[in-house]
């Protein structure tokens, strides 16, 4: 099964001790991994390079938002780190995705492979009340999620990070190849934490998900394997 194929998971630990205990577990196993801002914050690139060489696929989650010229500045250096997928708030806009994507294809060496570049749409801990009374944005989730897609894929963008309730229209307006990457993945009767639009990896599948992305469901299990092991089975099946 190709990288692209596995679910994620998110390796929101707060060391490379942690982490490396964590995945010594695996026995080998190549896993896609994310690793998002508190681990990288604390270990660096290097970090990036040490999964590399053990064979993972890594998604570094940095979320970028910033003006684009910052943001293009940065994702010249991401293209960097051998990572396979970056990202960045959709929030910031046309000319700043642009320009984030511009960044990474200058950043690619020769012969080198472009990481994908997904936008955070709206956060799987929003929910439609947060949004419209935080944000004040007068519409549905649905809407504010199929907005931000649309913007990202007019701006060159390989796909989006969104919740699986919005995966399908997603696909339909954007087109079957334009990822839904969808965190909030939750087992069966399992407590959704911070998460407000949660589903199973069964569910996500079926509602149009293209990859999930899923953390303390398996890093904090008393058999992170088992649960990982569980996820990819509903996943694939
Ligand atoms: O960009 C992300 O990865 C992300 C976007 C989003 O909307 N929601 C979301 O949960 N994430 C990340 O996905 C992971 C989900 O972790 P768990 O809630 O522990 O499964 C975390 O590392 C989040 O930072």
């Amino acid at each position: 099964m190709g990288g692209k194929n596995l679910p994620i998971i998110a390796l929101d630990f707060p060391d490379i001790e942690t982490a490396w205990d964590f995945l010594s577990r695996f026995d080998g196993e190549k896993l896609y991994v994310k690793v998002g801002m508190e681990l990288y914050y604390r270990e660096g690139p290097e970090l990036l390079h040490f999964l590399k060489e053990k064979g993972h696929w890594i998604f570094l989650d940095l979320k970028l938002h910033d003006i684009p010229n910052t943001v293009h500045r940065a994702m010249k250096v991401l293209a960097g780190l051998s990572v396979d997928m970056v990202n960045v708030h959709a929030a910031g806009g046309t000319e700043m995705m642009k320009a984030a994507l511009s960044g990474l294809e200058e950043g690619t060496k020769a012969g080198q492979t472009r990481p994908a570049l997904i936008a955070v749409t709206q956060l799987t801990s929003t929910s439609e009340e947060q949004m419209q009374r935080e944000q004040l944005i007068n519409r549905t989730i649905d809407e504010s999620v199929l907005h931000y897609a649309l913007l990202a894929r007019e701006s060159g963008l390989d796909g989006v990070v969104c919740s699986a309730f919005e995966a399908a229209s997603i696909a339909k307006k954007a087109g079957s190849g334009f990822l839904r990457v969808t965190p909030g993945i939750r087992m069966t009767g399992s407590k959704s934490d911070d998460q407000k639009r949660v589903v199973t990896p069964t569910k996500a599948r079926e509602m149009g998900s293209s990859m999930i992305v899923i953390g303390r469901p398996v890093t904090q299990a008393d058999n992170p394997v088992l649960s990982y092991k569980k996820v990819l089975t509903e996943w694939e099946r």
